[in-house]
């Protein structure tokens, strides 16, 4: 099979980074570090198209990374190239302490990846990265990063269980130490499926946070899992970007 035109895997350079956007300072919205204050580098690209499917319950919020159907991946609104150099220089031009890397799927350009994270550690910033878990980690990353914040796609999410879950990248980043599992759930009833995927990778800190691009949704959903999460021993995550700002872009 030929390579994918445009696949950020084979054309990107090791020195530069395909990106959609960067924001900040705003609020880590998600996860352990909700409410830190933080600067966003959001990597074009996924390996997953959450909510594309008929089979799936919700969307992914952030299409623009990927959905070259709705997004033309030219358009330098859309996509665009910055040298590792630039974006080092950007993050660290800011005060916040804390810089998330996201996308989109940010490992699958892991070369530029692995170096702006070498060189935000540097330094002396914090380094999250929010990843799909669908790709194993080399160790220069994870000895670069503070955390990753790894969120496995259920299967309200659309895409096939054999995209969504690999088992080689969910065990190595469960075995890494410095994952966290934050689960995007829909309903009650996807708490069954992440206890299920917690045994199987031994999977030790797991996070629920309800799926919604409104600040309405995001707290019916947090209603809806909250008892059942706290009876499961399981942290709950707000969205609260979403709270605040609704599905507003860049926040
Ligand atoms: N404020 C804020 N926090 C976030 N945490 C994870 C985000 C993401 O899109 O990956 C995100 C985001 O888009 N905005
Ligand atoms: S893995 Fe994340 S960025 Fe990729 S399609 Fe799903 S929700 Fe969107
Ligand atoms: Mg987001």
């Amino acid at each position: 099979m030929g390579r994918v035109r445009g696949d950020p895997v084979t054309t990107a350079r090791e020195d530069e980074l395909i990106v959609a956007e960067t924001f900040g300072p705003t609020f880590q919205g998600e996860g352990p570090s909700a409410g830190q204050q933080a600067v966003f580098i959001r990597l074009s690209r996924c390996n997953l198209s959450c909510g594309t499917h008929t089979s799936a319950s919700w969307a992914c919020d952030t299409p623009y990374t990927w959905d070259w159907k709705r997004f033309d991946p030219k358009d330098p609104e859309v996509a665009r190239r910055e040298s590792v150099g630039a974006l080092l220089a950007w993050a660290l031009s800011l005060p916040p302490r804390l810089v998330v890397l996201t996308g989109g799927e940010p490992m699958l350009q892991w070369r530029g990846l692995e170096r702006l994270a070498v060189g935000l550690r540097a330094a002396g910033r914090e380094v999250e990265v929010e990843t799909n878990g669908t790709l194993v980690p080399r160790p220069t990353l994870v000895e670069a990063v503070t955390a990753f914040n790894v969120s496995p796609k259920l299967a309200a999410a659309g895409d096939s269980e054999r995209r969504r879950i690999v088992p080689d990248a969910l065990a190595s980043l469960a075995r890494c130490g410095k994952a966290r599992f934050k689960f995007v759930v829909n309903h009650l009833g996807e708490l069954d499926e992440i206890a299920a995927l917690a045994r199987r990778f031994a999977l030790r800190e797991v996070w629920v946070m309800p799926e919604g691009t409104t600040a309405g949704a995001v707290l019916d959903g947090l209603r809806a899992v909250a008892e059942e999460t706290l009876a499961r021993g399981w942290h709950l995550s707000t969205r609260q970007h979403v709270l605040i700002w609704g599905d507003e872009r860049g926040r």
